[in-house]
């Protein structure tokens, strides 16, 4: 539905020119969103994948095992989007404390983004209301080093910014002037919390385009903007586990998304940029069921073959679960995680390289590191469309 702008223009002086920032109206669109058949549909659609990806971390006999390794395939590819080079391996190995061939702060920036999520979610947890200054708080974390630490980390920013472009004046898009982003924050916050508020999808929906419309932080808006649905799907009980993320799906479908981001604020057409998050959702909660499943085939169809090993197969399973934990690991930490002795672990591992179920990735004798590589690449494959 055309609207018309979805806010009004300012015109506002930075770097010595004069240009025009936009500033969004408080959601929820008015008029209200036109919710017919076919949208209704592909709500319905959205909302029964992200049950059955929910009905899978409680039907899973370890949810976490899930929780680990989704959360850093989506750490990876969120920064990837940013422009990062590091890969889901670059990032396990950089938690196992081994330095990867890729740029230290671009692993860094993943790590990060690990830690922005998991403090996210320990907040919500512990009853911390969804609100700016956990926005404020996360945002902190995905910066506190890094590329990102001069900018401003955890807080709103002063100075305006823009998108695209190399300077405001041929700007793709000039967000609001500073003093205005405090109190777009502020009505962006009233909205998650209204109790009139549409369902968590919907709402997801709008807020991340207020939110990337607002731009409130000089660096990671869109980082934080996609935390920003995870944390709300979480928080309204959507996913008791948060295995939602689309970073995937924005970073396929990039110019689209770009271009309904502007959609929204030339036109006000919220439902155009509905559907497509929506569309997302589905395929994303569908896609990540999937890979749920196929990792349970193989965990299945790896233990079958360990089971013939006779008297050494307690051990070797013992080991091979620490890397369904810990898809890369070191004799130390397998050690650490299964109690076992380091001869009884390199002996296992010796077992699980002859299965072809575990790769040494060195080529080093000592400091070793070995992979359990069908699973590393099962989380690999869905990000190269
Ligand atoms: N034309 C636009 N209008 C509004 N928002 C936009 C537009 N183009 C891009 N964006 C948003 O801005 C984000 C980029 O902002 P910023 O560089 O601050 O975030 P980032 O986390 O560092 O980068 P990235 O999102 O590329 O990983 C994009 O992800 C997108 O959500």
């Amino acid at each position: 539905m055309h609207r018309g702008p979805s806010g009004v223009y300012l015109t506002t002086t930075t770097l010595g020119e004069s240009v025009r920032a936009f500033v969004p109206n408080a959601l929820p669109p008015e008029p209200p969103l036109d919710m017919n058949p076919a949208r209704q549909r592909l709500l319905e659609r959205a909302w029964l994948a992200c049950g059955r990806l929910d009905a899978i971390t409680a039907l899973l006999p370890d949810p976490d095992l899930f929780l680990y390794a989704y959360v850093r395939r989506e750490a990876v590819l969120s920064s990837q989007i940013e422009g990062t080079q590091s890969s889901l391996s670059d990032l396990l190995l950089f938690e196992l404390d081994t330095a990867p061939g890729v740029p230290f702060d671009d692993v860094r920036e993943v790590s990060n983004y690990v830690a922005a999520l998991e403090h996210g979610l320990a907040r919500l947890r512990e009853g911390f209301p969804l609100c700016n200054r956990l926005l404020r708080e996360i945002h902190a974390t995905l910066l506190h080093s890094g590329r990102g630490a001069e900018k401003q980390p955890g807080e709103f920013r002063r100075s305006q910014n823009w998108i695209g472009g190399t300077r405001p004046g041929n700007a793709q898009y000039v967000p609001p002037p500073p003093d205005r982003v405090e109190p777009c924050m502020a009505a962006l916050e009233r909205f998650l919390h209204a109790p009139d508020a549409p369902g968590a999808l919907v709402k997801a929906a709008l807020a991340h385009v207020q939110f990337e419309t607002i731009h409130p932080f000089l660096d990671g808006n869109g980082r934080v903007g996609r935390l920003l649905i995870a944390l709300i799907l979480h928080h309204d009980g959507v996913l008791r586990q948060p295995l939602l993320y689309l970073s995937l799906y924005f970073k396929q479908h990039r110019a689209e998304y770009y271009r309904l981001l502007d959609t929204v604020r030339h036109t006000g057409d919220w439902e155009a940029w509905l559907d497509f998050f929506l569309e997302g959702v589905a395929q994303t909660a569908s896609g990540a069921v999937e890979t749920a499943h196929r990792l349970l085939a193989l965990f299945q169809a790896d233990a079958a073959r360990i089971q013939p090993l006779g008297r050494s197969a307690a051990n070797v399973l013992r080991v091979f679960d620490a890397l369904r934990h810990r898809p890369v690991a070191n004799i130390d930490t397998l050690a650490a995680h299964t109690g076992l002795s380091f001869p009884t672990v390199a002996r296992a591992i010796d077992a699980l390289q002859r299965l072809a179920i575990v790769r040494e990735i060195t080529g080093k004798r000592r400091d070793r590191v070995f992979v359990y590589t069908a699973y590393l690449d099962l989380l690999n494959e869905p990000a190269q469309p």
